[in-house]
């Protein structure tokens, strides 16, 4: 399901002294399957960006369209919903259930599964997340660490398989190992499902290594929309946004300063420094 934006406006309180415009006239395409980050300043409209393409936010102006389902009509907006599995920022809120097990059977239940297929789903969507089935399976939610439920909020999210994943922060308040583990099964899920991955982050790192397309948000606005090997070339316009070089970029730099010449301008991950390196020291 290909999502579009066209010319969304959203203002939160219009009209009052508190009136915030959150989107400014935002056109997107995002066609199906493709495992998208939006990074941006804090404040600067990533979260109201994500809620208005889940239909929970309504714009003041424009059009969203769903697949072919657009989502100024409530019943188009509750077909999509079944499509999309959507990860809060405050995951604490999307649990209602006493037991890990029953929140993420009760997401299953319209399928009509047997027990033991639900029993099935549930283990191996715990233990995808890196929650062990066994030791999480019957602990109430509310008595898991943040980053532990976060993931069991995951796990219940994925178990139903949405066409869609939007996901706000997945990784934030787990360590280095929890983070790369939950980023190589979306990773995992979008090449395997053929997945349409949104997810905001706060680590370019991150970014540029899983996804495909990066959204940078900049007051209420798309400010660039770039592959992530365009980033050395559009790197003026990023730090202008609050954008922090990663190791890698800041390497590169160095690089270019020892050896007194231009490093390649699309090179952004590890791997592809060192094929470049290994194949200048004559060692292919
Ligand atoms: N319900 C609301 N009422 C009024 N203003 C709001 C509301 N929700 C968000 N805002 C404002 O809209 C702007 C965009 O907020 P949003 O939460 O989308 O930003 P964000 O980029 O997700 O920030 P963060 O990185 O902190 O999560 C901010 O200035 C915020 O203060």
């Amino acid at each position: 399901m290909d999502i579009f934006l066209k010319n969304v406006r959203l203002v939160h309180n219009p009209n009052t002294p508190n009136e915030k415009i959150a989107l400014d006239h935002i056109s997107l395409h995002i066609p199906s399957g493709q495992f998208v980050a939006i990074m941006g300043a804090v404040g600067s409209g990533k979260t109201t960006l994500i809620h208005t393409i889940c239909g929970l936010l309504r714009p003041l102006s424009g059009d969203i369209r769903v697949g072919s389902y657009p989502l100024n009509k409530k019943a188009n907006r509750r077909r999509v919903w079944k499509e999309i599995g959507y990860l809060s920022q405050f995951p604490e809120h999307q649990v209602m259930e006493d037991t890990v097990f029953n929140h993420i059977a009760e997401g299953l239940n319209h399928l009509g599964l047997t027990r033991e297929c639900l029993a099935r789903r549930v283990n191996e969507n715990l233990e995808a997340v890196g929650l062990s089935n066994e030791r999480f399976r019957g602990l109430s939610p509310h008595h898991l660490s943040g980053g532990e439920l976060r993931r069991a909020v995951l796990a219940g999210i994925l178990a139903a398989e949405p066409k869609i994943l939007i996901l706000d922060e997945p990784t934030a308040g787990l360590d280095g190992w929890e983070r790369l583990r939950v980023l190589s099964l979306l990773k995992q899920i979008h090449i395997e499902k053929k997945t349409t991955i949104l997810y905001i982050s706060h680590r370019l790192e991150e970014a540029l290594e899983y996804s495909e397309r990066i959204l940078a948000v900049d007051h209420g606005q798309i400010a660039n929309d770039f592959h992530p090997s365009e980033i050395r070339p559009l790197w003026h316009k990023l730090e202008n946004m609050g954008f922090a070089k990663t190791p890698l970029l800041r390497l590169m730099d160095l690089l270019e300063e020892r050896l007194s010449a231009p490093m390649p301008r699309d090179i952004y991950k590890e791997e592809q420094l060192a094929a470049y390196l290994t194949k200048l020291a004559g060692r292919d």
